[in-house]
């Protein structure tokens, strides 16, 4: 460059959605790690929350209690993907969060809208402060968290692939429970009235069930790169 400056990339903020187990989170992070972006698991604060709900008594069939308590815990996540973090109120909570107790409460909790609200509004302020760009994945990221987003993938895959990655990955889960238990959620996550889990209109649909990770990864690498470039 002339003036010796070294060339600037304008941030680039990638929305990654779909229904559980299709690849968000290993495909959001390797693709942030590769690109040199922030990484954002939205689907940790929500379980974050619920996992607070539940450790203070809150009865999380109770849409008003969570609604009365949504802005009491302090939720902070790390953003680099070689080692997210989730806290609350301090405490690290990464593994607590993947507890099937929270699992099986995060739906109700995420679907009171001062939950959302609260959420909504820690998602776009780390967004907006990601200095090179980030990759954001959840349910609602395209649709409404970051409509603006440069580019908005939609990971699908079958419920039978689905439920076979994620029993392999609890090991000696039986994958027609695994499989039924996917299903439920999804379908607690697409038909709330809250922003619910949706492909926005401008999102481009990935089917991932006959692709390994690698190319999966690889896709959504190059889609990033042909926007960057202005293709
Ligand atoms: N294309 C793929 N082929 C095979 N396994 C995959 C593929 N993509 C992801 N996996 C595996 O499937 C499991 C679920 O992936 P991941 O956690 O990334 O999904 P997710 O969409 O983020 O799920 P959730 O919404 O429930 O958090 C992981 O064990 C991951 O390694
Ligand atoms: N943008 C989002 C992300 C997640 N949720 C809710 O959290 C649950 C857990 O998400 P995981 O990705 O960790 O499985 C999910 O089932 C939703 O209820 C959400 O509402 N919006």
């Amino acid at each position: 460059m002339e003036n010796g400056a070294a060339p600037t990339v304008p941030a680039v903020i990638v929305a990654i959605d779909g229904p559980s187990g299709t690849g968000k989170s290993s495909t959001s992070k390797a693709v942030a790690a590769q690109l040199g972006l922030s990484y954002l698991d939205t689907g940790a604060q929500y379980r974050a929350i619920t996992w607070w709900m539940v450790n203070n008594g809150i009865d999380t069939d109770d849409p008003h209690a969570i609604a009365a308590a949504a802005g009491k815990p302090e939720i902070l996540s790390g953003t680099d993907p070689a080692g997210p973090t989730i806290t609350v109120d301090g405490a690290d909570v990464a593994g607590p969060i993947r507890t099937q107790e929270v699992t099986s409460k995060v739906s109700a909790v995420s679907a009171v809208p001062e939950v959302r609200t609260r959420i909504t509004e820690l998602q776009r302020t780390i967004a907006a402060a990601a200095p090179l760009g980030i990759v954001v994945e959840g349910r609602d990221i395209g649709t409404t968290v970051l409509p603006d987003a440069d580019l908005k993938i939609f990971l699908t895959a079958s419920a039978e692939a689905r439920a076979a990655r994620r029993s392999g990955e609890l090991k000696g889960a039986d994958v027609n429970v695994t499989r039924e238990a996917l299903i439920k959620r999804d379908a607690a996550d697409s038909s709330r009235k809250t922003s619910p889990l949706a492909k926005a209109d401008d999102a481009v649909e990935v089917d991932t069930t006959e692709l390994t990770l690698a190319q999966v990864i690889e896709c959504v690498v190059t889609l990033v790169e042909e926007k960057r470039a202005g293709k």
